[in-house]
């Protein structure tokens, strides 16, 4: 393997611990950076439940956290052995690691974002190089830092028929349009199912609102959505990001007294209603939807009733929704290590298209 200069086929392992905090998703590719010549596999390792409530915990307390706090320390150490865990998990050799982290705080006006995640531990506990940090130079440059995955959609649908809508129902939404002369726009689109994991915890005891059982059983109060959609970030045109918690202050108070099949009713069409009024040039030829939220029935449902066209998860094209984001930081950390443009004007807001990502340890 070369990086400039022939450079071919680079075995990479893609590490992504997503808003919804439930996990580290792990998926091997290889690739130039530019198309994907082979696909392995992927895994999913869950946090324990005190892991995740840190985690939780963290989001809360980052806006006024200093980068030494010893609770911070002490839990991306432990997401970090995690992530060497679900490194192992792959069971197949790499030559580079793209290694996420957990975002803990996103905030493109201030010029931060934060991902935490140690490095240099990683690369130790897995003897292998680590590409990392893929946000802050996009934020420095004036972009929003997110989404990074449109240029990975953008190469998987080489070959799709355009223009082509795919829609990640994580933590938070986001939405790439993909046009047939090459056009590559996206955005976070809205709340995905951060708010209703949050609600499934408190009035079902559960993570989440499996197959969307609850939001399917309640009555959408039509009031208190056009409240939750009149906020200024879906005026705004795209490209633009959300923090996980961007929403929280308004739902709480959008759902309040509401009985709980009521408010996740009323959040599942806020989420489907987001998505579909996201301003694209034209309408889609059709719509593949990843990330957890596809396998809720009522977001699904939603969405098929906003859009004229089909609304399909990506399964249906042969992709793996679980792994997606693991595969995106896989393809963007060899897109690193070739100098390769992460984030465009259209995808970031960025002013020219911007590279990203920093190595730790040495390629052979
Ligand atoms: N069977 C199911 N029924 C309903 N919802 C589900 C189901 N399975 C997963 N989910 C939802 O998917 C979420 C996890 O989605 P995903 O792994 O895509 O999020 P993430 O990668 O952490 O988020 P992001 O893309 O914002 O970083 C869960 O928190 C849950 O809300
Ligand atoms: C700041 C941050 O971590 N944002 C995540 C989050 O989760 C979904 C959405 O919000 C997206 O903008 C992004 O993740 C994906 C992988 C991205 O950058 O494309």
């Amino acid at each position: 393997m070369t990086i400039n200069g022939g450079t071919k086929r680079i075995r990479a392992i893609g590490l992504m611990s997503g808003t919804s905090l439930d996990g580290v998703d792990a998926a091997w590719i290889e690739t130039d950076g530019e198309r994907i010549s082979g696909f392995g596999p992927a895994a999913t390792l869950l946090y324990e439940e005190g892991l995740r409530a840190d985690l939780r915990r963290i989001l809360d307390l980052a806006p006024t956290l200093a980068s030494d706090d010893p609770f911070l320390r002490d839990v991306e150490e432990r997401l970090t052995r995690d992530h060497a865990l679900a490194v192992a998990m792959m069971g197949q050799t790499a030559d580079i690691i793209g290694f996420h982290g957990q975002t803990i705080l996103h905030s493109p006006t201030q010029r931060r974002t934060w991902q935490i995640g140690d490095a240099a531990l990683l690369s130790r506990l897995t003897r292998l190089p680590v590409v990392y940090d893929f946000r802050s130079d996009d934020v420095k440059a004036g972009g929003e830092g997110a989404p990074l995955v449109p240029v990975f959609h953008a190469a998987l649908a080489r070959e799709m028929e355009k223009p082509l809508l795919i829609v990640n129902i994580g933590g938070v939404a986001n939405a790439t349009w993909l046009g047939p002369d090459g056009e590559v726009l996206a955005c976070d689109t809205g709340p995905g199912n951060g708010p209703l994991d949050d609600l499934a915890q408190v009035h079902l005891g559960q993570p989440y609102d499996k197959d969307g059982a609850l939001a399917g059983s309640g009555q959408v109060d039509l009031s208190r959505l056009d409240a939750l959609l009149a906020h200024p970030f879906f005026a705004r045109p795209a490209p633009k990001s959300l923090d996980r918690l961007s929403f929280s202050g308004l739902i709480a108070e959008a759902t309040e007294g509401l009985a709980a099949p009521d408010a996740a009713a009323t959040l599942a069409a806020f989420i489907c209603t987001a998505i579909a009024q996201a301003p694209w040039p034209t309408p889609p030829k059709q719509v593949l939807v990843t990330g957890g939220g596809r396998h809720n029935s009522t977001l699904m449902k939603g969405l098929a009733e906003r859009f004229s066209v089909s609304v399909r998860p990506v399964e249906d094209v042969g992709w793996n929704g679980d792994a997606l984001e693991a595969q995106c930081f896989a393809f963007l950390a060899v897109r690193s290590l070739r100098g390769l443009p992460l984030s465009l004007p259209t995808t970031t807001g960025v002013a020219a298209p911007q590279k990203g990502g920093r190595l730790y340890g040495t390629i052979l």
